[in-house]
């Protein structure tokens, strides 16, 4: 219906805050492209410049191939739905819905049929009398999407539609919205801070971070192969795993990447070991996630780390077993929502501790400008900038309820295929596969 390009958009709001640092972006027709990124990351001016409601301060925005940056908000063909769904209280669910209508001198009958056909498809026919504040939550965000889809628009613009909603309504509208707008055929922009969304709705997901766009794909590629640490450490649940290692080559035979206690080898005929070979005598970081560790016996040969319980954290269908391995992990902060932590078993003090080393890394201080960008200059691996290092706690997926607890010694086998690996930088090496 509607493609969408962003190329080199910036945008700096008067008091000097670059709120968006030189984005380009292509939206296919008929994508559903989802703005992912913590709160204050740019995604909401992204979608306020394209809907025409801030100017860009450099760079062009093109609908349909055409330059629209002085285009008028009302001649996109855009439709918005927002966080607070921007209902009038005094109009009646068929009023609210038509109002577009209304507004674009659609005479009454026809403006009822649209008004009748988009309330049962959204299932709320039966309280088109209503007013919104007789509503349930779901029952009003239907009720704001109906006046987006009446309208037939070429793009829908969405700022976090169901941020304001509880989590199973949530998950139950997310299906429903990414359906119909599938059904529908229409190009969307869907901003939201949360994971889990992104990775289910979306075609694909462009992440932003500080206003620099980190990586664009679907939800496979950025999950399966982030381009920056960034990205590899926002996705996921738990969180990546990422550590320090020392890459030492031992040429024709393996290179090893030194952990501090212990050491991973990549034979040298893995392709990956010939890029990696590179850093020899530097140190990159290494991720890994919860899923390509396994529990074994102990003394069980191959790619095995061996740590000792530090603490557990329950999740009813799975518990997560945190491993003291003797390695420096690198923590990225900025990362907006956390994942959910439950109540563990002795780590709330040290968690308290991490929170608040990560809050004083944080008030260091303004940050300079080179250090938005992902090609920043402050290394990933010293305690300067947006990172700081401390020992790993080397997430394991383990059985619910498993009979160990912090002290007991555990193995895990590493599935060495998914392993990534980072530069200094915190951009990907690319190895030449995955
Ligand atoms: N009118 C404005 N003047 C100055 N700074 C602004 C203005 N609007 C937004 N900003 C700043 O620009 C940055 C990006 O804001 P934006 O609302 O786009 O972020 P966001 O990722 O959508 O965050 P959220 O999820 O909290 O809405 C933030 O630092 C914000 O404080």
């Amino acid at each position: 219906m509607t493609t969408v390009a962003l190329k080199d958009v910036t945008k700096i709001f008067p008091d000097g805050t670059v709120a968006v640092d030189n984005v380009s972006l292509d939206v296919n027709d008929g994508e559903f492209m989802v703005l992912l990124g913590p709160s204050g990351c740019g995604k909401s001016t992204v979608l306020r410049m394209v809907a025409g409601l801030e100017d860009p301060s450099a760079g062009a925005i093109l609908l349909d191939g055409e330059l629209a940056n002085d285009l008028p908000p009302r001649e996109r063909r855009i439709a918005m739905v927002f966080q607070d769904f921007a209902l009038y209280p005094h109009m009646s669910v068929g009023e609210n819905i038509g109002f577009p209508l209304r507004l674009s001198k659609v005479e009454p009958t026809s403006r009822g049929e649209r008004v009748a056909d988009v309330a049962s498809a959204l299932g709320i026919g039966d309280v088109l009398g209503r007013k919104p504040n007789q509503l349930s939550g779901g029952q009003r965000q239907r009720v704001a999407m109906g006046r987006a889809i009446v309208r037939r628009p070429g793009l829908f613009l969405m700022d976090e539609p169901l941020s304001n909603l509880d989590s199973g309504l949530r998950a139950e509208l997310r299906a429903e919205i990414s359906g119909l707008v599938r059904e529908l055929g229409v190009s969307t922009i869907y901003v939201t801070h949360d994971q889990a969304e992104a990775l289910t709705m979306a075609d694909r997901v462009a992440i932003m971070r500080r206003g620099v766009l980190q990586d664009v794909g679907t939800p496979t590629q950025v999950y399966g192969r982030p381009a920056t640490l960034y990205v590899a450490a926002f996705l996921g649940s738990p969180r990546m795993n990422l550590l320090e290692a020392s890459v030492y080559v031992h040429l024709d035979r393996y290179v090893t990447l030194n952990l501090g206690d212990q050491a991973l080898y990549l034979p040298w005929d893995d392709i990956r070991a010939r890029a990696v070979a590179h850093y020899h005598g530097e140190r990159i970081v290494i991720g890994l996630r919860a899923e390509a560790l396994t529990p074994v016996g102990p003394n069980t040969p191959g790619d095995v780390l061996q740590g000792r319980i530090r603490y557990l954290e329950h999740h009813g269908h799975e518990s997560l077993a945190f491993l003291d391995i003797g390695a420096t992990a690198v923590v990225v902060d900025e990362m907006g929502q956390a994942p959910a932590e439950p109540a563990a078993e002795g780590g709330a003090l040290r968690r308290f501790g991490h929170a608040m080393q990560r809050l004083t890394a944080r008030s260091g201080g303004p940050v300079a400008t080179e250090e938005r960008t992902s090609r920043s200059r402050t290394s990933v691996l010293s305690d300067e900038g947006r990172h700081h290092r401390r020992p790993a706690e080397l997430a394991v997926r383990l059985a619910p309820y498993p009979n160990v607890q912090p002290g007991t010694a555990l193995s895990v086998s590493v599935r060495m295929d998914a392993l990534h690996f980072f530069d200094d930088r915190g951009d990907r090496i690319d190895v030449g596969w995955r």
